[in-house]
């Protein structure tokens, strides 16, 4: 029955499902490669993933070093490229401390150390001669990066530096990889010199033998234990570390910023110092551009188990698809056009900095903190509502959402917390809004606000419902909203009697802000990526319909903010509320079809409820015989805890109280 359903659901899709999986993929090649590596991984014994449910942390952790050392093998073997090897790991769906080697730390490599350095560095990271983390984070200072303690002292006699712990709030706490396998981290240290402290830099520091795998003199280092989760990122070895007066060479010293000579003295190269926050900018871009695929693969399962569950009977041959689930669907399209255009703006900037043109820092930095922020924290939500339009048997980790939600949580506070980034973005918008008419003029994803003075004085004309499927209609409310936003408080901070003392007064009006301008890049990325020609029957119908409901869901849920700035009227927003309501009529027999169009295995899926075949239930069974605690049909414990109770042959009994 359940299987038939789907069936159908497929046969009454309005568009060219194979022509979609490219558009989502980003190409034919990049199709291919993900299925050719989805097949990989499912066929292989190696990877299989059935036993992680009842292995304990240690056993997973081994479980995850065996995956990864049978991947590098493969690697190797099969002569990856880069790519290839990036893909590989998605598909194997376990986080591992390789993440962070090839995610992390070889990108700050290559972002701040010298041409030298990096010869000398990236062969061995490379081919895993070494392994790396990142180990920037501090006991006590996460967010706020300037305030980190640990301490690189220069010594001119030695020609070194004395890498030190001083106080317990100092130990790196969180790096992935750290924990049990890294045997080098970057550290970020406060460097001292001449007596003189320059503030945060990057050390490569050796942490553990290449022998024999025991911590260097002078380190301590350990896992800092289970995390949130029965699994998820418990396959991480997420660590702490410490260093009691540690010495290393002067040249470890990650010195694209600055260099400190032989003699002591600090030297500032010519490119910005906000530079040394490369690293969190490049992955961050690969938060962004992952967030569509977590997000999907929640919204793929609750969609088909939507199609397929019958709770109420059949309602004009309905499946009991709830319209709270299109605004999650077309949110996953928004955010795959979103990613790739992420991509090539960091590739952009990229090419920009080997030209030694650092003009569009600002604006990449803005972009991928604030980005990274909206993605994570909807991506989350929308996950956790996935799980919850599944009813009960969303909570059974056979379902998949669990584990998907607690693997994808901490994205939410890891590389920069949501609302400190948020924030970020508010100090851009202000600074941009500042500096208005002094020639230096927004551009890229601010341009709008050249536009200011029109946007907070002409309000919105939507008279009928049909008017809010313009793209210049949506794209105009959005600037309105967020250039609004972004005006009242600029407003408000030039009102107070410091600058700083109004960016705190005015924090939460400034997040408001800087999610309105979130917003509009992700509504402006999804309607640019449709200008251009997509081939394929129906394909680009149906994206725009998607499109359409991304924004116009937006302008009802944020309906406060558009009312308040007074861009719209009550009418209008009902307007937009019953225009939705007919886009999800179009999108709802598509809505089997643009989740196939994802592409996910039934492997990859991990999922009793969101089953390529619809065979919910007999699955959903058979995952519960296979659970240990019905090994027998008489529990453990049974002797000794239960059968007492019956019998009433327990020391206390009811009747003595
Ligand atoms: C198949 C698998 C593939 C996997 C592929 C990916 C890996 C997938 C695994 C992921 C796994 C997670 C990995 C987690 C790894 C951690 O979690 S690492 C630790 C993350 N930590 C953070 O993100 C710390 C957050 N904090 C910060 O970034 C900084 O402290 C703050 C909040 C930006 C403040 O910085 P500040 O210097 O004290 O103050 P502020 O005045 O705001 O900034 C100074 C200037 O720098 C600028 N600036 C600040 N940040 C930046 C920046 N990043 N860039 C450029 N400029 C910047 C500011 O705009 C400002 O500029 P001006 O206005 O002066 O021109």
């Amino acid at each position: 029955m359940e299987m038939k359903t789907l069936a159908q659901e497929r046969s009454k899709a309005e568009f060219d499902v194979e022509a979609m999986k490219v558009v989502w993929a980003g190409g034919e090649a990049s199709l291919r490669l993900n299925q050719r590596m989805a097949e990989l991984v499912a066929n292989d014994p190696e990877f299989q993933k059935d036993s992680r449910v009842m292995q304990t942390r240690s056993e997973l952790l081994k479980d995850t070093f065996r995956k990864a050392a049978h991947a590098w093998e493969l690697i190797n073997k099969l002569h990856f490229t880069e790519e290839e090897a990036r893909c590989l790991r998605k598909h194997i769906d376990q986080p591992s401390y390789a993440d962070l080697h090839w995610g992390v730390f070889i990108p700050a490599i290559k972002g701040q150390a010298t041409d030298a350095q990096q010869k000398k560095w990236l062969p061995l990271a490379y081919s895993q001669a070494i392994i790396g983390c990142y180990a920037q984070t501090e006991l006590g200072h996460g967010s706020n990066v300037q305030r980190l303690e640990t301490t690189a002292t220069f010594e001119p006699s030695t020609d070194g530096f004395i890498v030190n712990t001083p106080t317990i709030a100092a130990t790196k706490w969180w790096p992935g990889g750290l924990g049990k396998v890294s045997t080098h981290a970057i550290v970020h240290a406060r460097l001292l010199t001449n007596g003189k402290d320059y503030g945060i830099h990057a050390f490569i520091v050796q942490i553990r033998s290449l022998e024999d795998h025991q911590p260097l003199p002078g380190i301590t280092v350990a896992d800092i234990g289970t995390k949130f989760g029965s699994r998820a990122y418990n396959s991480v070895d997420n660590g702490l570390l410490r260093f009691n007066n540690v010495h290393i060479p002067r040249e470890n010293m990650l010195m694209r910023l600055a260099t400190v000579t032989k003699e002591g003295k600090y030297v500032h190269s010519n490119v910005p110092t906000q530079l040394a926050y490369g690293a969190m900018v490049n992955v961050r871009k690969s938060i962004v551009m992952d967030a569509s695929y977590s997000l999907a693969r929640a919204v793929t399962i609750a969609v088909r188990y939507s199609a397929v569950r019958r709770q109420f009977g059949v309602q004009d041959g309905q499946p009991e698809m709830q319209s709270r689930l299109f605004p999650l669907l077309a949110t996953a399209y928004a955010y795959r056009f979103l990613g790739q255009w992420m991509s090539s703006l960091y590739s952009d900037t990229m090419a920009c900095f080997e030209n030694n043109d650092f003009s569009t820092l600002p604006e990449v930095h803005a972009c991928t903190a604030g980005l990274k922020s909206i993605a994570t924290s909807t991506t989350a939500d929308g996950i956790e509502e996935c799980r919850k339009l599944c009813g009960g048997h969303g909570y059974l980790t056979s379902s998949g959402l669990p584990d998907l939600f607690a693997v994808y949580v901490p994205s939410c506070t890891y590389e920069g917390d949501n609302v400190i980034l948020l924030l970020q973005v508010a100090r851009y918008l202000m600074k941009t809004l500042k500096f208005l008419g002094s020639g230096k003029e927004p551009s890229g994803t601010a341009a709008y606000l050249s536009n200011v003075t029109e946007l907070v004085s002409k309000n919105c004309e939507v008279a009928k419902e049909s008017d809010w499927i313009s793209p210049k209609t949506l794209r105009y409310a959005f600037e309105a909203r967020s250039a609004r936003l972004a005006l009242k408080c600029a407003t408000q901070i030039a009102a107070a009697s410091t600058q700083d003392e109004g960016f705190s007064e005015a924090s939460c009006e400034l997040l408001g802000a800087s999610r309105a301008h979130c917003e509009l890049i992700i509504v402006t990325r999804f309607m640019g990526a449709l200008e251009r020609e997509i081939p394929g029957r129906g394909v680009k119908n149906q994206l725009q319909i998607l499109c359409n409901i991304y924004a116009l869901s937006l302008v009802t849920t944020r309906a406060g903010d558009f009312l308040m700035t007074g861009y719209l009227s009550p009418e209008q927003v009902e307007l937009a509320k019953s225009q939705l309501r007919d886009l999800f009529k179009k999108v709802r027999h598509n809505a089997v079809s643009l989740v196939d169009a994802f592409d996910y295995t039934d492997f990859y899926l991990g999922s009793s409820l969101g089953r390529y075949d619809g065979n919910v239930y007999e699955s959903l069974y058979n995952e519960a015989l296979k659970d240990p605690t019905n090994a027998s049909a008489v529990t453990e414990g049974y002797t000794e805890f239960i059968r007492p109770i019956l019998k009433q042959q327990l020391g206390t009994s009811m009747s003595r109280l």
